[in-house]
């Protein structure tokens, strides 16, 4: 428990203005002082929504005999909340919290919704300079109402069209995605009413790349799959895009990110989606309900490297090494699995169109996934290739990194987007589409599989007709 100890005597020298950021965590106890420091710094980023959690679930109010301070507070619930858990052995302090662990999930599951954020990472309040130079996004729920609509509403309630950084009032459509608003950053959506009803998304630019590019058909018999919904954003975009007709098969592995996305869903009133609460790994492709799927969003869990923050740079003097260690392991865990991902919306035997995007900056999660997808045996059994970038957002300019694929020329069919210098938060999308022919020999599971599915039995039974 030291260590809570350390960390949140740190947040108070700090909130007295008893010295630097850097000053006082160098002169942290030198027993676990990296730790400690980390711990300092995660909490600062996500302060504002830690408080907030804090505060409506009367935690201090309930426990002021063993949480002694806001402070200690933020620093266990951040452990609670936002890692595996607290890390000391059990006591009066770490129990007091535990007490309260039910509402202060909830809590923080209700903020999210609230926000409308896609990952943890979107609660950071210690946004860097860059951040002021992205504009707030909205997307515009064509199921519910024109863009028009929406551009009259505002009007009416004085804003007027203008550079959205110019001023609290200005805004403008954006110029590469249909029915997308950009604000100034500073305004808040939160309490609007249009918001509130579904009508309006709150929703990053790039993060509307992948489901423009993916383009699904529209259409009563048509039918895509999004691998990896919640929140839903990119689900309910995808909804909009096919006019809330047909079908989307909306996977989620997570439980309370499954209730989140389901509960999106509802208010965004996507009506021809299904979300299902399942491991998209384990779900058959052979199965005869996905015979018809045509089009795949693959938007997996990445480092969201590209989503900025500011503080990171102070841990860099106190744990560099371990940091690269750690974060290079981290790196080739997700990629493996964002690998995996990909190849295995390759086995769907009518899919055509496949596109992949992660919220990271790395080459590792995308370019080298990318890479690496195209010379697997499901790309090769099924004739999947990277779509020309004629059809991958043309007008976009920034494109994949060169050196990072084998054929140079490939980078074009890529996007990347750099935070701060594009106006988006950090991003990535790649898009596949069948090229060949797929004869029925062909569309049987390649023999080199990593995984093994729960779904095995009924996809031998569908073989053996
Ligand atoms: C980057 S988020 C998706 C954001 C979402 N596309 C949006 O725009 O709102 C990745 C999501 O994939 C889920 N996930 C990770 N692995 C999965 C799997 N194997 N099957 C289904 N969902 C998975 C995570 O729980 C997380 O909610």
């Amino acid at each position: 428990m030291n260590f809570y100890f350390d960390a949140a005597k740190a947040l108070d020298r700090l909130d007295s203005k008893q010295g630097s950021i850097k000053g006082i965590l160098a002169s942290m106890p030198q027993a676990n002082r990296a730790r400690s420091a980390a711990l300092v710094i995660e909490t600062l980023k996500y302060k504002s929504v830690l408080t907030e959690v804090i505060h409506t679930s009367k935690l201090l109010a309930e426990e002021k005999k063993k949480i002694t301070s806001l402070n200690l507070a933020l620093v266990l619930v951040h452990d609670l909340l936002l890692t595996s858990g607290i890390q000391a052995g059990d006591g009066p302090v770490k129990q007091a919290i535990l007490r309260h662990k039910t509402r202060l999930r909830s809590e923080f599951q209700r903020i999210k919704v609230k926000r409308a954020v896609t990952s943890n990472l979107q609660l950071i309040n210690a946004g860097d300079e860059r951040a002021e130079r992205i504009p707030r996004y909205v997307r515009v729920n064509t199921s519910l109402c024109s863009t028009e609509d929406a551009v009259e509403y505002f009007t009416s309630q004085g804003f007027r069209v203008a550079d959205p950084l110019s001023d609290s009032k200005a805004f403008s459509k954006d110029g590469h995605i249909p029915d997308l608003l950009a604000f100034n950053p500073a305004f808040r959506f939160h309490d609007d009413s249009w918001y509130k009803s579904g009508k309006l998304i709150i929703q990053d630019k790039a993060s509307c790349f992948p489901a423009y590019v993916l383009n699904p058909p529209l259409g009563d018999d048509r039918v895509a799959i999004d691998a990896t919904s919640a929140p839903g954003n990119k689900t309910s975009h995808l909804s909009a895009l096919m006019q809330n007709r047909g079908k989307i098969f909306a996977f989620e592995r997570d439980k309370t990110r499954f209730t989140t996305l389901s509960k999106m869903l509802s208010i965004a009133k996507c009506e021809n989606v299904e979300p299902i609460r399942a491991d998209f790994l384990t779900v058959d492709p052979m199965d005869s309900q996905y015979a018809q799927v045509t089009h795949i969003l693959v938007d997996p869990s990445c480092s969201g490297s590209g989503i900025v923050n500011r503080l990171d740079h102070l841990l860099e003097s106190e744990n560099k090494e371990e940091t690269d260690q750690n974060e290079l392991d981290r790196l080739q865990k997700l990629s493996s699995f964002q690998l995996l991902m990909i190849k295995h919306a390759m086995k769907f035997p009518a899919a055509q169109k496949i596109v992949y995007s992660t919220c990271s900056i790395h080459a590792e999660e995308n370019e080298r996934v990318v890479q690496h997808a195209l010379s697997s045996e499901e790309a090769k059994v099924a004739g999947f290739t990277l779509a020309p970038s004629t059809s991958v957002l043309p007008s976009w300019n920034r494109r994949g990194l060169p050196e990072e694929m084998g054929n140079p020329s490939q980078a074009a069919s890529l996007i990347r987007c750099v935070p701060g210098e594009d106006q988006t938060n950090g991003f990535f999308v790649s898009c596949f589409v069948r090229g060949g022919k797929v004869s029925s020999s062909s569309m049987k599971r390649p023999a080199t599989d990593l995984h093994s599915h729960s779904g095995s039995k009924k996809r031998r039974k569908a073989a053996k007709k």
